[in-house]
């Protein structure tokens, strides 16, 4: 009796030892999975020129505006991003401009975990990105020609070494006739082309753009969004936050909807 059940015990510890040594087996090929999958996932993220990984931001004790945000914008891509007023565009747009900090979740932006970062690498960080905002952000002290040159001049380049990059940009642009006036009598579109030409002649590796064709007639909103795809040919990664779904309808590009503070991705 005892010698049978000894030996069915045996048996059992044998099958639980199989058993175990199976799962022993399988947990370390999920282990070793799951550690393909995590250094594939860190490779992804060093790669992306901006990676969000369940990101949440609230302003103060307000409701989340921006919930389990998860997302990558690759080098050399194209993307809107969209969805109604309220959404989150310019809330999302600061998180990646590092001017505002996320409630939870981690962000890198170029590579670089950006949740402890310095002052000065994430200026230096900043320098990599051309920006257009809303509100334009023109210095009304210097001329048109003045403000667009200024990124040059704080990476501390001689003017007779940009000069005629600078009036090119602002031909195209349609600002050649307006290069040496202040900011303060240019109309609305005249400023928002002066701080895209501004933005671009860094030749930027990633572009942020506010709504940038929201003041401008539908064929310079064309004729601008030309110079965002030209940029883009050039190897920029280009962001451009809009509700126009005529400019939209142009390009066959991946689109960022946010709504209720998720984001939904249409590829
Ligand atoms: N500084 C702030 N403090 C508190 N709430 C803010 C602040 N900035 C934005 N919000 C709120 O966050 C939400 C998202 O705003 P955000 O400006 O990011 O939206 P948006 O999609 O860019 O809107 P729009 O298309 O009108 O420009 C809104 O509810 C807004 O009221």
């Amino acid at each position: 009796m005892k010698s049978q059940n000894a030996g069915r015990d045996d048996a059992r510890h044998e099958g639980r030892a199989h058993t175990s040594s199976a799962s022993s087996g399988a947990a370390q090929a999920s282990a070793g999975q799951a550690g393909a999958a995590r250094q594939a996932s860190a490779a992804a993220r060093q790669a992306a020129v901006v990676h969000f990984e369940n990101v949440g931001l609230r302003y103060g004790m307000g409701p989340e505006v921006l919930r389990d945000l998860t997302f990558s914008i690759e080098p050399g891509s194209f993307q809107f991003l969209t969805g109604p007023s309220g959404a989150g565009k310019t809330t999302l747009m600061r998180l990646i401009l590092l001017a505002l900090k996320p409630t939870r979740g981690f962000i890198s932006v170029f590579g670089q975990d950006v949740s402890h970062i310095s002052g000065e690498a994430l200026t230096g960080l900043r320098r990599r990105m051309g920006v257009v905002f809303q509100d334009f952000r023109l210095l009304d002290h210097l001329t048109t020609y003045e403000n667009v040159a200024l990124p040059l001049r704080v990476q501390g380049r001689e003017e007779a070494t940009y000069r005629s990059e600078v009036v090119e940009l602002l031909r195209w642009v349609g600002l050649g006739e307006r290069m040496h006036v202040l900011p303060p009598v240019l109309s609305g579109g005249e400023k928002q082309r002066a701080a895209i030409a501004r933005a671009l002649i860094v030749r930027p590796e990633m572009l942020l753009a506010d709504e940038p064709t929201g003041n401008v007639d539908p064929g310079l909103g064309r004729r601008l969004l030309r110079l965002f795809i030209e940029l883009n040919r050039l190897g920029t990664s280009v962001l451009i936050a809009t509700h126009d779904l005529q400019l939209m309808d142009q390009v066959d590009a991946r689109r960022l909807v946010l709504g209720e503070g998720r984001l939904h991705i249409y590829d």
